[in-house]
């Protein structure tokens, strides 16, 4: 691999050591350098003269050196010179010779950049390197402006909403608190608006935000606020292409603002499948560095008129149930789920209908596959798509397209189920933190079709329970899972409940029994049973990068080692 050119090389103070500091176009690195290498030691005579040199690196070998840190410029925030000691900074020329080693470094500057801790959480780090000539600190701090300013994904400007009764109604506390402080650190700029009504966020962007001044929006909330800015902003891009989002077969126009999500919602699932943790903190630097993460987005039609869009679940039965009672129990915060999750689960109600659905017959993975999508997902890089113009020998393994008898063809399903989700991302959760669909993909262009039959209690609770366990919970007799990318589902009155009707037992049988479960569509409630959904491959993008994988970020808060 080429060298990175240097473009600064300098001996600087750090907490009263001296180091090796060294920044190229890709990464900074501080090196202690050890007390029989040092040029500068306790008495100090020329100071001055390691500033502007570019001496080799003196250590490489192990145990030789002291600590040594590295962070990539793509991770760095922020820098600002800082007002040291006024005392021996004067119009540059010494008084007398410093005594000590930090009066030799009267100049500073701090740099601020993010540090991985650990389970996928981020935090802000500060670093102060002293040095001995203001001129030089000066080239410093301006050297990683200009590097800063050359990397072109990052947010300056950004559009916030919070939603101030999310969650544990923590919304603005948490924004003001922990993220606008980090947002200011990074010289973003913000417009905030603070939601007075549901809907207030979603009407905004469609008619009144003038979107062309910002870099992105970010939401502060749960799922369902997120779900609120997707529909204004997705609307938004239709209405200025005269797309008709009312064709369910209508090819959408992708949005160009990415999004961010600060979670302060009840579930955040959005934000912890697509980072790895909900963490405040950590999603407001994954904006500064300007991240990005495509997101397919379903779109769910009734009688060909829209009805809403879906980016993570799509649940009937028992997470529409689930949905449906915890609506009146807001008041509980997140633990509503968990009542009416319970509540649920003991009512054990199974609904009938026919699911009819489009293979993605043409597609890397499966939803059984042990891969799962992570940052840089070869999948999703490919949008899912087993062919491509530059790789056409990569999957020689896969079935025959044009033999396959799904070809085209739309598989049919009639049957009594206690829970049917489509899942068009993993939904990985605090509650589940593989998720419903373990193996689905953020941004390939399918949604994971899971049909649960009717079953006894017992085993339905194996199933629920499998979510939080290693075990895998598509594989009992009574779970299915198609990966498509559209699918149709009708409901029907079960038989045995008509029989009971007619013998006049209405009554008995709808509070016992009722024939229809309604759509969770990310928390929303639907108002039709019977629906038609497709989806639109990278049709948002979030400021995200996917789950990072574990070996990947040890390396890389330790890239000495790379
Ligand atoms: C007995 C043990 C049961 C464990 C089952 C664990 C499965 C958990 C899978 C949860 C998948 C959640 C998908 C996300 C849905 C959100 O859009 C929605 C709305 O979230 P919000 O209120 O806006 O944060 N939340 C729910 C629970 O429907
Ligand atoms: N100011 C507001 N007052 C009442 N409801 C709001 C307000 N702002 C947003 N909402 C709605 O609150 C609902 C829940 O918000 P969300 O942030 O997802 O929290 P949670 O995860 O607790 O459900 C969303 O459907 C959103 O439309
Ligand atoms: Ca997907």
């Amino acid at each position: 691999m080429e060298k990175q050119p240097r473009l600064l090389a300098s001996q600087l103070l750090l907490k009263n050591r001296v180091f090796e500091v060294l920044l190229n176009r890709v990464i900074l690195t501080w090196k202690e350098i050890p007390a029989n290498k040092k040029r500068v030691s306790g008495s100090i005579h020329h100071p001055f003269k390691v500033g502007f040199c570019f001496p080799k690196f003196l250590h490489r070998g192990k145990g030789e050196s002291g600590t040594s840190h590295s962070v990539s410029v793509s991770e760095i925030l922020a820098v600002r010179e800082l007002d040291v000691d006024g005392g021996t900074k004067d119009d540059g020329r010494w008084q007398k010779m410093p005594q000590k080693l930090t009066e030799a470094y009267p100049y500073a500057f701090t740099v601020s950049y993010v540090e991985r801790v650990r389970q996928h959480r981020w935090r802000c780090s500060d670093v102060t390197f002293h040095c001995p000539e203001g001129a030089l600190c000066q080239q410093w701090v301006q050297t990683i402006r200009e590097q800063l300013a050359a990397l072109t994904s990052r947010p300056k400007h950004l559009l916030v909403y919070i939603n101030p009764y999310g969650g544990k109604q923590q919304g603005k506390r948490i924004y003001e608190q922990k993220v606008a402080p980090l947002f200011a650190c990074a010289s973003i700029s913000t417009d905030v608006i603070v939601t007075e009504h549901a809907n207030h966020a979603r009407d905004h962007l469609r008619t009144e935000a003038e979107l062309k001044q910002y870099d992105g929006v970010v939401c502060v909330g749960g799922d369902g606020m997120f779900s609120e800015i997707v529909h204004g902003l997705v609307f938004r891009a239709q209405k200025d292409n005269g797309v008709d989002q009312n064709s369910p077969e209508e090819k959408l126009v992708p949005c160009t603002l990415r999004i961010g999500i600060i979670p302060a919602g009840s579930t955040d699932c959005i934000c912890y499948a697509t980072v790895g943790i909900n963490d405040p903190v950590t999603s407001a630097l994954h904006i500064i560095v300007g991240d990005s993460q495509p997101m397919d987005v379903c779109s769910v039609h009734h009688n060909n008129t829209f009805l809403r869009y879906s980016v993570s679940l799509l649940g009937y039965g028992f997470y529409g149930d689930v949905l449906a009672d915890s609506v009146r129990k807001r008041w509980m915060g997140p633990a509503r789920y968990d009542f009416s999750g319970f509540k649920t689960f003991l009512t054990h109600h199974h609904y009938e209908g026919v699911v009819s659905f489009l293979p993605a017959t043409d597609t890397l993975g499966t939803p059984g596959d042990q891969t799962r999508c992570r940052a840089g997902c070869f999948i999703c890089q490919h949008d899912g798509q087993l062919y491509t113009e530059d790789s056409p020998e990569k999957c020689k393994t896969a079935p025959d397209v044009s033999d396959s008898e799904n070809e085209g063809g739309w598989g049919v399903i009639r049957g009594k189920f206690l829970a049917i989700n489509a899942a068009s991302m993993s939904c990985a959760c605090p509650r589940s933190p593989k998720g419903l669909s373990p193996a689905a993909h953020l941004a390939d262009g399918t949604t994971d079709l899971i049909l649960v039959r009717k079953c006894s209690r017992f085993n339905f609770l194996r199933h629920l329970l499998r979510h939080t366990s290693k075990d895998d919970q598509f594989d009992m007799t009574f779970v299915e899972v198609h990966r498509v990318r559209r699918f149709r589902f009708t409901p029907c009155q079960n038989d045995s409940e008509l029989d009971l009707r007619e013998n006049g037992k209405q009554l008995f049988s709808q509070i016992c029994h009722p024939a229809y479960s309604s759509w969770n569509c990310d928390g929303e409630i639907l108002p039709h049973a019977a629906i038609e959904v497709g989806v639109h491959c990278q049709l948002i993008k979030l400021f995200a990068r996917g789950i990072e994988e574990q070996s990947l970020f040890e390396d890389l808060a330790h890239p000495c080692a790379l």
